[in-house]
């Protein structure tokens, strides 16, 4: 689908994790079959808190009017859009110019002269929200900044303590964590000279406040053709999973807007689509998870091991054929990411082909065998094991490998998910009690994609087996004989 071709550019919610991807664009794809998911919620649930004065406010400061179909109220997923009167699929619901958004350039040049060329654009808006927090009512955004989430108010895993992410330790969740906060830190190092040299602007600022600047802006900036923005008011909508609504970018008016992909009755909530992510990425860019998300993931980790006699010549082949490694772990380890298979015929994604191609590799026990998959690599198209192996048993054998790390995997993860219900069952702790139930719900996640690839895989293995018993059994004579 496509709203009109005056529309240049489609947006979409910065990710953090994608630092270096200047322009990340989400194409409006068919709508995602899981109709027991729906985000709007009764309207008597919704608790309306008094935000009118929010839009009048920026209608005025933009000297347009920027919707007449939606009204700012709170829903349990903090500051949300809600229809103020019926909305029908295709109606165009805001219109931000521009002149309103908050841009890395809305940074005060003498900041921007002491900045860095290499400290990134989530760090420049991070410090224009800094400035305008210090400046309290006098700054000519006070109405959006005081609309913000404050410390404390935000759940992305990194700031989570060490007892909180403990809980996702089976996750790859746990590593992207520390190392986004590694890279947090390190912008914040780059910026201290401009904090030291602005004590009016920045004198309070912290790695704590500085962290939370950089959290609000990667979880609510959208990359837009004129580069990262805050854009008020269309960052108070909220996500949903099969939205197919995007925030476009109309470069010739100046302006970010939305198209309505489904009716809204009047005091329904009005969600938008951030992107198609995994419970993994919510969480670390965006501080919350989805009960059921269609686009979860799991990362499995595979190595060659030591004691392998090949160890060695494998290692070396699967480098010679690109298979990328992880240094920091061990040269011998590979990830892999597996996506959720939709349907009973396996379409979608399921065991990526370099995983079996690794365990393939796993799998070869002289170095005649290695050097057979080089050679089909090089007379292919220079991919390794990318073929099921001639060799039926040995095919067999590739995905009883990959079946004993899957199930270990499982019972990782069923061990894990148990012991959060028995964690501080009772606890009072709203906090935790809300990140412990985003904890299940990345791992629970994260374990049905592992358990419908145990599935695959073990057919696979059971289908190979049949085929070697169909190619074994020779009809001699009137009588079958052979490996049955
Ligand atoms: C772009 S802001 C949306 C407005 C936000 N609710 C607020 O209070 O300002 C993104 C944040 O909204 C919340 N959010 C958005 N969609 C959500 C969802 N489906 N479930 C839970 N929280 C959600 C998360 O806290 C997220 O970091």
């Amino acid at each position: 689908m496509w709203f009109g071709s005056r529309i240049t550019d489609f947006v979409s919610l910065h990710r953090p994790s994608l630092l270096f991807s200047s322009s990340i664009r989400f194409k409006i794809k068919g709508k995602a079959s899981t109709s027991s998911l729906s985000f709007s919620k009764p309207k008597d649930s919704l608790l309306y808190e008094d935000c009118s004065e929010f839009l009048p406010w920026l209608q005025q400061k933009a000297g347009v009017e920027i919707s007449s179909f939606l009204s700012v109220g709170t829903s349990t997923y903090g500051r949300s859009l809600f229809a103020s009167r019926f909305i029908q699929a295709g109606d165009c619901i805001l219109k931000v110019p521009y002149s309103v958004q908050i841009a890395p350039d809305n940074i005060h040049p003498d900041i921007g002269f002491f900045l860095s060329d290499d400290v990134a654009n989530v760090a420049r808006l991070a410090l224009v929200v800094l400035a305008e927090q210090k400046m309290g009512q006098d700054s000519e955004w006070a109405h959006y900044i005081n609309s913000l989430p404050r410390i404390g108010e935000l759940h992305s895993t990194i700031f989570w303590s060490e007892d909180e992410l403990e809980m996702v330790r089976q996750s790859a969740i746990y590593q992207e964590t520390l190392a986004h906060k590694a890279f947090i830190e390190k912008e914040f190092f780059k910026v201290i000279p401009v904090l030291e040299q602005f004590p009016q602007k920045f004198e309070d600022t912290t790695l704590e406040s500085f962290m939370h600047a950089y959290a609000l802006v990667g979880s609510r900036a959208w990359g837009t053709s004129k580069g990262l923005s805050l854009i008020p008011f269309a960052d108070f909508l909220n996500h949903d999973g099969v939205s197919e609504t995007v925030l476009l970018s109309d470069e010739g008016k100046q302006i970010s807007e939305a198209i309505a992909d489904r009716d809204y009755d009047s005091g329904d909530q009005v969600f938008i689509s951030y992107g198609k992510f995994s419970n993994t990425t919510l969480l670390l860019d965006f501080g919350f998870t989805l009960p059921c998300n269609i686009h979860d993931q799991v990362e499995i980790w595979m190595c060659v091991p030591q004691h392998d006699p090949l160890h060695t010549m494998k290692v070396e082949l699967l480098h010679q054929h690109f298979m990328p490694t992880i240094k920091e772990f061990d040269s011998s380890q590979n990830s892999f990411i597996i996506r959720e298979v939709r349907s009973a015929r396996g379409k979608g994604r399921g065991i990526p082909q370099s995983l079996r191609a690794f365990a393939r590799v796993l799998s070869a026990t002289s170095l005649q065998e290695l050097k057979d998959l080089a050679t089909e690599a090089a007379q292919s198209d220079g991919r390794l094991a990318r073929c099921p192996l001639k060799d039926r048993n040995k095919e067999i054998e590739a995905h009883r490998l990959l079946l004993s790390e899957i199930t270990l995997m499982i019972q990782e993860y069923d061990t894990s998910i148990k012991s959060l219900e028995y964690m501080n069952s009772h606890t009072t702790n709203s906090r935790f009690a809300l990140r412990r139930q985003m904890a299940r719900d990345l791992l629970t996640g994260e374990l049905r994609v592992l358990v419908d690839t145990w599935i695959i895989t073990l057919l696979y293995k059971r289908f190979v087996g049949f085929y070697i018993k169909g190619k074994a059994r020779v009809k001699k004579n009137g009588r079958w004989e052979g490996q049955v």
